[in-house]
C-alpha cells in the first residue's frame, strides 16, 4: 500500500511548524502571498526552517511574482520547493532552477484539467476554484474529475480536506499527498494542532 505524504500548509508561526512536524507532517508550506491571511514575513520564516529536524520539506508559496523576487525570498529562507499558487503558466514554471516547482492549478470543471503534461514541474497541485482567493478557501471540488483525467506526474490533492473528509479523497483519488490548511485552523493563520494530529492520523489510517 503507499503511503499518503501530508502537507500542511499556511504555517505562520514557530508553535505551529514544531507541532505539526511532531504530529507527523512530511511538508510544511509558507505562504508569501500579501493578500492571505496567512502571509508570513521571509525572516520569520528563515527563523522556523533552521529550528526544524532533516527530512522535512518546506515549501514556499507564490502566486504571481517575479522569479527573482522569488529567488531572493528562497534563499533568505532557506526553503526547499517553490509552489506556484496564481495564474504561472507553464512557461513560467521553467523560470526557478535549481529548485523543483509544484504547480497548484485551481480546477472549476473538466476543462481545468486538459494539457497538465505542459507543466514542467515536480508536481502538480489540484486545489478548488474560487472567484475571491487564490487558495486557503477551505472549498471542495469534484474529486470524479481527478479520476478521469491523465496525470503523469505527483499529484497534492488539496481543497476543503479535513480530518472527517480525508481518508474517502484518499480512497478515492489516490493521490501521491495531500495538502491541508483551513480544515486544521482555529482560526486563519492559527492551527488547531489537535486538529492536525487527527488529520494526519486519518491519512495514515486511509
Ligand atoms: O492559504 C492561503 O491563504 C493562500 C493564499 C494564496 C495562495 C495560496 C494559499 N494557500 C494555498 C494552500 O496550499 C492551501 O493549503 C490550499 O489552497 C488548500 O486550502 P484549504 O482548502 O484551506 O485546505
Amino acid at each position: 500500500m503507499a503511503v499518503t505524504r501530508v502537507k500542511i500548509c499556511g504555517i505562520t508561526n514557530m508553535d505551529d511548524a514544531q507541532g505539526a512536524v511532531a504530529a507527523g507532517a512530511d511538508a510544511l508550506g509558507f505562504v508569501f502571498h500579501p493578500a492571505s491571511p496567512r502571509y508570513v514575513e521571509p525572516e520569520a520564516v528563515a527563523d522556523m526552517v533552521a529550528a526544524l529536524p532533516p527530512f522535512v520539506a518546506t515549501v514556499g508559496l507564490f502566486v504571481n511574482m517575479p522569479a527573482v523576487k522569488i529567488h531572493q525570498i528562497m534563499v533568505q529562507t532557506g526553503l526547499q520547493l517553490i509552489q506556484l499558487h496564481g495564474d504561472e503558466t507553464a512557461a513560467d514554471c521553467h523560470l526557478h532552477p535549481p529548485y523543483s516547482v509544484i504547480k497548484a492549478l485551481r480546477v472549476r470543471d473538466e476543462h481545468s484539467l486538459n494539457r497538465l503534461d505542459d507543466y514542467p514541474v515536480a508536481a502538480l497541485l489540484l486545489d478548488a476554484w474560487s472567484d475571491e482567493h487564490y487558495g486557503g478557501s477551505g472549498r471542495q471540488f469534484d474529486w470524479q474529475l481527478v479520476r478521469r483525467a491523465t496525470l503523469n506526474k505527483p499529484l497534492i490533492l488539496a481543497g476543503g480536506l479535513n480530518p472527517a473528509n480525508v481518508a474517502t479523497a484518499i480512497q478515492l483519488v489516490k493521490p501521491y499527498a495531500v495538502d491541508v490548511s483551513s480544515g486544521v485552523e482555529r482560526e486563519p493563520g492559527h492551527k488547531d494542532l489537535t486538529l492536525v494530529a487527527q488529520f494526519i492520523e486519518q491519512v495514515r489510517m486511509a
